[in-house]
């Protein structure tokens, strides 16, 4: 494996490593001078607004978008040299063997309606020089009972399962995600979740496109804001824009019904003040602190 040496001189440690990417669509600048550099064995969700430049980021690093200047490092190598190659199949040496290590969930495979779940995942399973079993990856995406069916009789929550099972087939050292649970229950969003978990735990460097925070949240070891095309912060979810030292709201219910609300950096303390004044119990009292979505929502408003 590639991964695992330094090549280029890039780090051990990097999956993926960007700077001053830059990409227009004629007069519209989508990717404005993004730096980058996602950890081996990490999860990294990008999170932005619609527009922001994420897709076209992502294909950039996927090798399926050619950019307008730039470095961009994936697994060692400038994807723009496999652009134009396709799966693991293709006798192209090491834009084979490159495609082959990193795994894409695309959205939809229509062209494969009248074949089944079980005779699908075989054949993509067949790009790949150490592909994994059909079986084990239909049943650990959850499509074990739906193995027969034929695709375009899959619910849209299943046709994303098989998605995600397509991307993991060939065993990819690093696997990216384009919104993976869009349309799944929430049952299976956690199932989804425990999934990620398990690649992650066994060492698959995952970069997840995502506009659930929550997902960022469970999922993520750092996220990464981008808007207007560039990479406003990086950091773990729990402290995205100072997250960590967000001032406390502490609410509690007067005597004639009114709620009151106070920000407070020491809450515990105004907590029994308040114990204190209404001698025990608080009525109505809550205490939070700022969600990730209510930072993000912050720090994309700013610009
Ligand atoms: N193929 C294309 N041709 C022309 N303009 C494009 C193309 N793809 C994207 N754009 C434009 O580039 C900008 C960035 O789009 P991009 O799809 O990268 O954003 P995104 O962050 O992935 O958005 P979303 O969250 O809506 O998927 C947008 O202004 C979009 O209109």
């Amino acid at each position: 494996m590639l991964v695992g040496r330094t090549l280029g001189g890039m780090s051990d440690e990097v999956a993926i490593r960007v700077r001053g990417l830059r990409k227009a669509y004629g007069d519209n600048v989508a990717v404005a001078g993004l730096d980058l550099d996602v950890h081996r064995g990490e999860v990294f969700a990008l999170l932005g607004p619609n527009g922001a430049g994420k897709s076209t980021t992502v294909e950039i690093l996927e090798g399926y978008r050619r950019r307008d200047a730039g470095e961009v490092q994936v697994l060692g190598i400038d994807p723009e040299s496999v652009l134009g190659t396709r799966r693991a199949r293709s006798s192209e040496g090491l834009a084979a063997d490159w495609r082959s290590r990193v795994g894409i969930v695309l959205q939809g495979t229509g062209e494969f309606d009248e074949l089944t779940v079980a005779e699908v995942v075989s054949h993509f399973a067949g790009f790949y020089p150490s592909g994994d079993d059909p079986d084990k990856v239909i049943e650990r995406v959850g499509l074990a009972g739906k193995a027969r069916a034929r695709t375009h009789t899959l619910s849209g929550g299943q046709k994303r399962r098989l998605d995600v099972a397509l991307g993991i087939i060939g065993r990819p050292a690093l696997l990216f995600l384009d919104e993976p649970t869009t349309g799944f229950d929430p049952e299976a969003r956690r199932e989804f979740w425990e999934l990620i978990r398990d690649l992650s735990a066994a060492g698959t460097t995952i970069v997840l496109t995502t506009h659930y925070l929550d997902e960022a949240e469970a999922l993520a070891d750092r996220v990464g804001v981008i808007a207007g095309g560039r990479l406003i912060e990086v950091a773990a979810p729990d402290s995205l824009g100072r997250r960590r030292e967000a001032l406390a709201t502490v609410s509690w219910r007067t005597p004639d019904g009114q709620v009151e609300s106070a920000e407070s950096a020491t809450p515990t303390a105004l907590v029994t003040e308040l114990a204190a004044r209404f001698g025990g119990e608080v009525p109505g009292l809550t205490v939070t602190r700022p969600t990730l979505e209510d930072i993000y929502l912050r720090m994309i408003g700013q610009r």
